[in-house]
């Protein structure tokens, strides 16, 4: 067997033009809808994220704010940052792109956030109204891995999916739309902790390999005709991308994204919807 390709650069390129037609409405109004971005260091892939979400903006007609600060930026500071982008009316939405450096106390930051400006669905009160079902922007990446499921016919409903991971921007947050009742799929949450990541694997429908562990997921732990979207991320000394799902795997699932070209697009693309309808919202 050889896999279908989830593909993402063109389902996100199809969800942008949608985005960009209803920012036009939107600037008909006098209404300009403005992501602002906060930067901490010089990671080379979490630049590279931030330069991509810009881009999109300006493709999308939505005006860009971008903070970068030095590694050595103080909690202070950090915070600074993040109050100025509350208080700019100019900034319709925004994200403090993670990691953060160690020293900086990640959720401090977020939980400084205006939840009404959170692009990313990150602040505890939006990952609370997510847990309570009420309406909040959804984190991006699990949000896009539904959207490029649906899009290429893969059946959620039903389904045994196994996300593996615990990270804050997907693993804690992918279980809790995939088990929503419009999506209605079973979930078994591992991590690195888990003692038979194997056992689990074999018996999934879906996987989402979030870990950042190059090529933890092997073919012969995948069952035949599985959807495997690998959304891992871990570089060479190049820079060059290797994820969680092994090569070989494209030889066993029904469906695979690639790796780039699969979950990132549609990361970025959900990161537009957010900011689109945050500002459809406020200008009701
Ligand atoms: N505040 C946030 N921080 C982080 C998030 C997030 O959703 N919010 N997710 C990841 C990084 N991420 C978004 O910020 C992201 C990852 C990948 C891509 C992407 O388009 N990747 C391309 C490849 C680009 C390359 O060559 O490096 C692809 O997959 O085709 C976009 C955004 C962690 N931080």
């Amino acid at each position: 067997m050889t896999a279908q390709i989830l593909d993402g650069k063109a389902t996100a390129a199809a969800i942008k033009s949608e985005l960009a037609t209803r920012v036009q409405a939107l600037r008909a109004r006098g209404v300009t809808p403005g992501l602002g971005t906060i930067l901490v260091g010089d990671d080379v892939g979490s630049r590279k994220y931030v330069a991509g979400k810009h881009r999109d903006c300006a493709e999308a007609g939505i005006a860009s704010l971008q903070r970068e600060l030095p590694a050595t930026a103080t909690q202070e500071e950090v915070e600074a940052a993040v109050r100025e982008l509350n208080e700019d009316p100019a900034c319709t939405g925004y994200i403090v792109q993670l990691p953060l450096p160690k020293h900086i106390d990640e959720n401090r930051v977020l939980e400084l956030m205006d939840p009404a400006k959170d692009a990313d669905g990150l602040h505890p009160v939006n990952l609370g109204r997510l847990v309570l079902n009420e309406p909040a922007p959804l984190p991006c990446t699990p949000n896009g891995i539904i959207r490029l499921l649906r899009q290429h016919g893969v059946r959620i409903a039903g389904a045994e999916v196994v996300v593996v991971g615990r990270g804050v921007t997907i693993g804690r947050s992918m279980p809790l739309l995939l088990t929503r009742r419009s999506e209605n799929a079973t979930v078994t949450q591992c991590h690195t902790g888990t003692r038979d990541l194997a056992a689990h694997l074999r018996r999934a429908d879906i996987i989402v390999a979030a870990a950042g562990v190059p090529h933890l997921i092997k073919p012969e732990d995948v069952k035949p005709g599985a959807a495997v979207l690998d959304v891992g991320v871990s570089r060479d000394e190049h820079g060059r991308i290797t994820g969680d799902v092994h090569p070989g795997v494209a030889e066993v699932a029904g469906w695979i994204s690639p790796n780039p070209g699969g979950v990132g697009p549609m990361t970025r693309a959900m990161l537009l919807h957010n900011v689109v309808e945050a500002a459809e919202l406020a200008a009701r």
